[in-house]
Parts: C-alpha cells; structure tokens; sequence
C-alpha cells in the first residue's frame, strides 16, 4: 500500500511525462526528465518500493578484483571525500562502470538507515532496473548531476539525494561514478549545489591521479591557463611516448584538443609547436602557445625518469620491529597454540589482519587455510550464508550445488574474524554455538559436521562497551577473549621507518619501477599524526608513488593533508626546506640510513657536533619516540 507520499510522486511522474511538452516548465531539470523518459521505457513502476539489486559476495570480489587498479588509485580520494561530507550524514559509493558499488564509506552511527535506504557495498544501480538515479543516471548522461529526492522514479528512492560525477581514464572510457548521497536533506535542490561540486572535484582528482599512474615512464605536460596553478592544480594534462604518440589524457585536456581541432591528434607536434615545447623545462611554468591558434597556457614539461637512476634509500629492509609488537607477536603465537583464541584490539588500520597472519605463520597451523572474513564490509545478510554456507537448494535463488561456509574452510586452519563488534547478535549466538561445540550447520543441511578451527577477533571498537550496552553477547566476548593484544597505533610505533621503507617498497614495486624519498617528504611522513595508521600510510604513498614525477616523492607529491599537519603545527615548511644547513644534514642522515657516525664522517663533523646540530634543527631521528 503505498503512502500519500509515495502516490503524490507516482501522479506527479506520470503527469509530467504527459504532458511534459505542453508544461510551460518542467517540475525536474531536463537530464532528469530525460532519465524519467528511459525509466518509463524500460516499463519501470514509479510505484515500487523495491531496494535496489545487490550484487552476492563471490560476484562483488569478482568485480572488485577487475576494477583493483581504479579502486586503488581512487580509494584515497574516497577517503578524503568522505572526510569532507561525513559530518553532514554523507555517505560515498564508488561504482563502476556497470553501476556497481565497489567502494563504500559510511559512518557507522548512520550506517543502518543508510542501508533501509537501499545505500551498501554492493548495491547494483542501472538505469534499466533502479530508474532514475544518481549512479544510474550520471552513467548515461556522462556529467555530473544531482538526483534529489523526488527526481528519483521510483517511488523506494525519493528519500535519497544524490550528486555524482562520472570518472573517465586516460583514453576517455568512462571508469565509474563517485557519488554522495544522504538519507536527509532539505527539500530545495540548490541545497546540493555544494556537495555536487565536491563530488565533481574529486572525481577529477582520482582522473588526474589514474593519468599519473598510466603516464609513468613518458613525457607529461601539465597546464593551466594561470601560472599560480600548473603545478598545484593542473586543468590540462597530456602524456605522449618517445616517438610523440599521445597516449594519455586527462578529461579537460581532451575536450580542450576536441574544442580546437574537432578530433584528437595523435601526435603531440600537432598540438604544440615542437621547439616551443622543447624550451617549456622543467624550472618555473612557461606560457605555451598551441596551434590552431589557441590561447596560450603556462606549463611545466616532465621528462620520463632514466631507468637507472639513483635512488634515494633510507634504511635496510626488515629493520627491527617495535618491540611491543615483537612481544605480543610472541606471546599470541603461544597462547594459539594451547588452543585459546586470540582477541586483537587497536585503532582502524594500525595492522590487525597482517598481525593475525602473522600469528598464523608462526603458530603450529602454518600451512593450513588462514581464512579472513570482515564482518563490518559485507551485508548482515551475506554474513550468515558466508560463514556457514548452504546445502544444496536451501532457498530460492541459492546455487544447486550449495556452499561450503568459510567455517568449513578454514577447517583445520584459522578462520579470522575481522571486525567482530559489527556482527549481528542472532550470529553471534550461533558462531557461540559453534565454538563451544565444534560443529557447523550450514542453511537447510540435515546433519551438522565437525570442525577444528582456531579463532582470531578483532575489533576496533570497545567490545566491554557493547556487552555493557547488550550490543555484544558477553558469554562470546569470554570465549573469544582468550588472550587480548592492544596493538599500539603507527604514530606510538617504534619501527615507523622500517614501515614506511617496506610500504614505499611494495607500492612502487607495483608501480613497476623503484621509487625515493626525498628526506623532506620522509620528514613529512615521520611527523604526520597518521589517524588511519598504516592502511593510510599505503594509501599515502600509493598516492605518492602514482603522481609524483622523477622517480623520488617530494611533500608536494603526499596528499594534502599530511603537509597541511606540519605547517598547522607553525612550522614553515618552505623555511625548513631552504635552510641549507638542516637540508645538509638531512641529506646526510638519509644517505646513511639514519646511522649518526657515518653521517657526521660524512659532514666531516663529530658525532657529539651532529647531534647538538639536529637537535638545533627540530629533525626527529627515527626510532626514538615523539615526547
Ligand atoms: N606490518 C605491515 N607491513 C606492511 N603493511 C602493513 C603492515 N601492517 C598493516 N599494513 C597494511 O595496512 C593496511 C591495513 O592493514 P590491516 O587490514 O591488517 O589493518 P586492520 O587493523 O585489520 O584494519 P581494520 O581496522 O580496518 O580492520 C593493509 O594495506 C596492510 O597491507
């Protein structure tokens, strides 16, 4: 039966879509009329009140899987969207190009009303089946829109506002839809004008980052139309091979060449006159004028890194561990192996899964299946056939051969439960059961089957809280709180250096070529407060490694907001780096892996002289704590 609300809506459509023609002005700007067209010839119901699909776990990794390079190029974008919309109830769904979300960012006090709204990871939005909306109706329309309230056609959806831009890679496919959306907001349009433009913003930042990443190894141009801009903000930028080809662009640079040449050149000598650009170096932005009598922009030209250049390394692989960690590493390993189940607690991100893998290889189950799942990143009601999977035609639409639940396969093994204060209590109950009895019921089997697995928790939340509050069974704390590990955040952690090394090395190893630090960006990372811990610091020097220019990370390359911590402190970063003396002594420090002798031998002064003079200069040698 459908509410005074939702009928309003169902009439409204309906009679605008009659007589739109005759209106004197649509109720809906014209993209939206145009997508309610699509949705009535698709036969949608204006009525329905059905949520949106939602894709099953095995097909949302797959499509994770497939689209891992534009996920992890956009995913610190994501992450700073959110940071900016969050504190108005925004939640940010990344989807791809099919119109599946693939990325999620929710706060966990509005993540419930956001999923009765039809808003999770997973949810499928295709115009031919949800109708008019935001991922849906940017993928057809190709721009960025807001779709609020009742601009949805379908009567589930006129709650949500939604503004989306699409995202397109280098050679102009379009990638996905970044989109935020709320469950409340005023009635008026205008009042997303705002968040649209945030959305379009960072829509452009994860292009500009995927043209980065796919221009390594060639000749990049970055313009804009003022001076102040070319190297902060870049409007234009084209990428091209040793031979002149163009291989990539981002969006505005391919209007840009469209607007002026009516198609895409293929060579970069149509485009700028060769000795014009020869000349743009790569010292202060120069005025380039291009051909087809274009107005000029100011540019900066990056020449491709040489492959064997130097790079700059800051200290030896497997460094020490902090260690606190070296300790409950140890300890955990004994207590898993007496058959009691280890619980990890610590901040998002500081490292839980990799610590429990950890545990796993070193304990007498190495060998055996590690078996992860996330309770907080799959739906309440995936959880439950994920981790005691089904019997064949358990219910309608399981799969005829049924499914072997993740307890089943971690038989023998560890199954790690991540997120542990996120899963609903009814399961709880049950994983109790399991537990306690060592047998599994998958849905709809006759007989139960024996297990032997291992547990790991972890949790970032207060698990005392919640079973204070009944929000966590407390007979289930006890049992899989054999032993507790507070793993300490990456700002406490002794080993930062050693980290930030290991991490730099793997994401430029999967950038393909080696990638530096420059001791001023090392300094950066060493100061930074780092609230999302290592998952961050990834994320940071993913970043880093796909934009940054000649093979070595400067602070300008880091996102923005590790740079803007260092100067709130008050300390001018510009002034620090230009002070000759301090930079010496940096360099030093870095060129010797942080070792004080081999340093102050190579600045021909004592040991006792460096100290005082780093000392003097504020630089934190890594290892020792923050006071
Ligand atoms: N010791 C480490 N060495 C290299 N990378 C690490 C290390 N610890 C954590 N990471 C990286 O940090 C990220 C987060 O790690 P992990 O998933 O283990 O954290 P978590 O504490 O379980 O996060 P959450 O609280 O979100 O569940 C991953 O990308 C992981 O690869």
């Amino acid at each position: 039966m459908l509410s005074a609300h939702s009928k309003a809506h169902v009439d409204c459509v309906s009679r605008v879509l009659k007589n739109a023609s005759g209106l004197p002005q649509a109720p809906v700007p014209a993209p939206i009329l145009d997508s309610w067209r699509r949705s009535e010839r698709h036969r949608l119901d204006p009525g329905s009140l059905q949520g949106p699909r939602i894709l099953d776990q095995t097909l949302l990794k797959e499509c994770r899987e497939r689209a891992e390079l534009f996920l992890r190029i956009a995913s610190e974008e994501v992450g700073r969207l959110h940071g900016q919309v969050r504190g108005a109830d925004y939640c940010v769904l990344l989807a791809d190009a099919q119109g599946r979300t693939l990325d999620y960012r929710v706060d966990a006090t509005i993540r419930n009303d956001c999923r009765k709204a039809g808003l999770d990871l997973g949810t499928w939005w295709s115009e031919g089946e949800e109708g008019t909306c935001g991922v849906a109706t940017v993928l057809a329309s190709k721009m960025p829109l807001t779709v609020h309230k009742r601009d949805h056609f379908r009567a589930a959806f006129i709650g949500l506002t939604c503004s989306a831009a699409p995202v397109f890679d280098p050679q102009g496919e379009l990638l996905g839809v970044l989109d935020a959306s709320a469950v409340q907001s005023p009635d008026d349009r205008r009042s997303q004008t705002l968040v649209r433009q945030l959305v379009a913003q960072s829509a452009r930042q994860i292009e500009n980052a995927f043209f980065m990443h796919s221009a390594l190894g060639h000749w990049v141009l970055r313009a804009h139309a003022a001076p102040g801009y070319v190297d902060s903000q870049p409007d234009y930028l084209f990428a091209w091979d040793a031979d002149g080809r163009l291989l990539a662009l981002n969006p505005a640079a391919r209007r840009y060449l469209r607007q002026r040449f009516g198609e895409v050149p293929g060579h970069i000598g149509e485009v700028f006159d060769p000795d014009a650009l020869r000349a743009a170096g790569d010292g202060v932005a120069q005025p380039l004028r291009g051909r087809a009598d274009a107005p000029a922009l100011y540019v900066r030209l990056s020449a491709p890194p040489r492959q064997s250049r130097p790079v700059p390394r800051v200290a030896a692989r497997g460094a020490e561990l902090d260690p606190r960690i070296a300790e409950h590493l140890r300890l955990a390993v004994r207590v898993k192996d007496r058959n009691l189940p280890v619980l990890i607690q610590g901040e998002t991100g500081a490292g839980k899964e990799v610590f429990a893998r950890q545990v796993h290889e070193a304990s007498a189950r190495r060998g055996k299946p590690f078996v992860a799942l996330n309770c907080a990143a799959i739906p309440d009601s995936l959880i439950e056939s994920e981790l005691f999977g089904y019997a064949a035609g358990a219910f309608t639409g399981a799969s005829s051969k049924g499914m072997r639940g993740l307890l089943q396969q971690a038989d023998g093994g560890t199954l790690f439960l991540d997120e542990i204060g996120d899963m609903p209590l009814t399961l709880q109950t049950r994983l109790l059961r399991v537990l306690a009895e060592g047998e599994v019921a998958p849905l709809g089997a006759a007989r139960r089957q024996a297990v032997d697995i291992q547990v790991i928790c972890a949790t970032h939340r207060d698990l005392a809280g919640m079973v204070a509050d009944g929000s966590f069974r407390e007979d289930l704390y006890f049992r899989i709180g054999g032993a507790r590990f507070e793993l300490p955040p990456l700002r406490e952690r002794s080993d930062r250096l050693a980290l930030i090394n290991r991490v730099l090395e793997e994401e430029a190893a999967s950038c393909g070529e080696p990638v530096g630090l420059s001791a001023a960006a090392l300094e950066c990372l060493l100061g930074y407060r780092w609230p999302g811990n290592v998952r961050q610091l990834r994320h940071a020097l993913r970043y880093a490694c796909a934009v940054c220019a000649g093979g070595v990370i400067q602070p300008g390359d880091l996102p923005a907001e590790l740079r803007g911590e260092r100067l709130a402190t008050g300390e001018d970063a510009a002034a620090l780096a230009s002070d000759p003396e301090r930079q010496a002594l940096l360099d030093a420090l870095v060129r010797h892996r942080w070792k004080p002798g081999p340093a102050a031998e190579s600045l021909g002064i004592s040991r006792a002289t460096l100290y005082r003079r780093v000392h003097q200069h504020g630089i934190e040698m890594p290892g020792k704590r923050r006071g």
